[in-house]
């Protein structure tokens, strides 16, 4: 396997152009006025549920005429500490990750409630879905698929961010 996704482009650790970066790189964005996002802003007048988290639903909806994702706490939820402790916790982990294969963090709303993290809205939906629809991978795109992930996890791994995933997975929350 490991063969396979070296004649592919596929690199491992510690090896010339890999992942590894000698030198620690500044988050790209560094203070809250940054990321911190004005819920009016938001526009969910055609907004979509598509999917569902463990203390969360995702919306499609819009921000400054960008598609976007929210995950916006249920409001069930709203003043439970663990889940306002994760919530802040997953967005002081995304304001410093850019990596092509980690969906781009673009915002959270921290100051009123309902609390939102607001990602780039990836139209290919997810992994469980396409199976579902396009049946088996071809190999080609299997290999392509598992260099993806590789790349998004070893970017986590590796230096300065030393990050362990520990909740990957291909499907979506069924909700019918
Ligand atoms: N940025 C996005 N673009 C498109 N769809 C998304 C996006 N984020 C999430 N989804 C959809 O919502 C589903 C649930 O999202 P996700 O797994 O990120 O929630 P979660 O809060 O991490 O779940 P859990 O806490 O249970 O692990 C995904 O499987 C996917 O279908």
């Amino acid at each position: 396997m490991t063969e396979l996704l070296k004649k592919h482009g596929g690199l491992t650790f510690g090896k010339t152009g890999s992942h590894f970066e000698a030198k620690s790189i500044p988050p790209p964005l560094t203070k809250k006025a940054d990321w911190e996002i004005n819920p009016l802003e938001l526009d969910f007048t055609k907004a979509v549920m598509i999917g569902k988290g463990s203390f969360g639903e995702i919306l499609k909806a819009n921000w400054r005429g960008t598609p976007i994702a929210v995950k916006r706490i249920l409001p069930s939820l709203s003043n439970d500490r663990l889940v306002i402790q994760d919530f802040k916790h997953e967005v002081n982990l995304l304001i410093k990750l850019r990596h092509p294969n980690i969906v781009q963090f673009l915002g959270a709303v921290t100051e009123t409630k309902p609390l939102m993290l607001v990602t780039e809205f990836l139209r290919g939906g997810d992994l469980h879905q396409y199976l579902k629809e396009k049946g088996s991978l071809s190999p080609l795109t299997a290999v392509n698929f598992a260099l993806d992930i590789a790349r998004g996890m070893a970017y986590l791994h590796n230096e300065p961010n030393v990050i362990i995933h520990r909740d990957l997975k291909p499907r979506k929350y069924s909700f019918s």
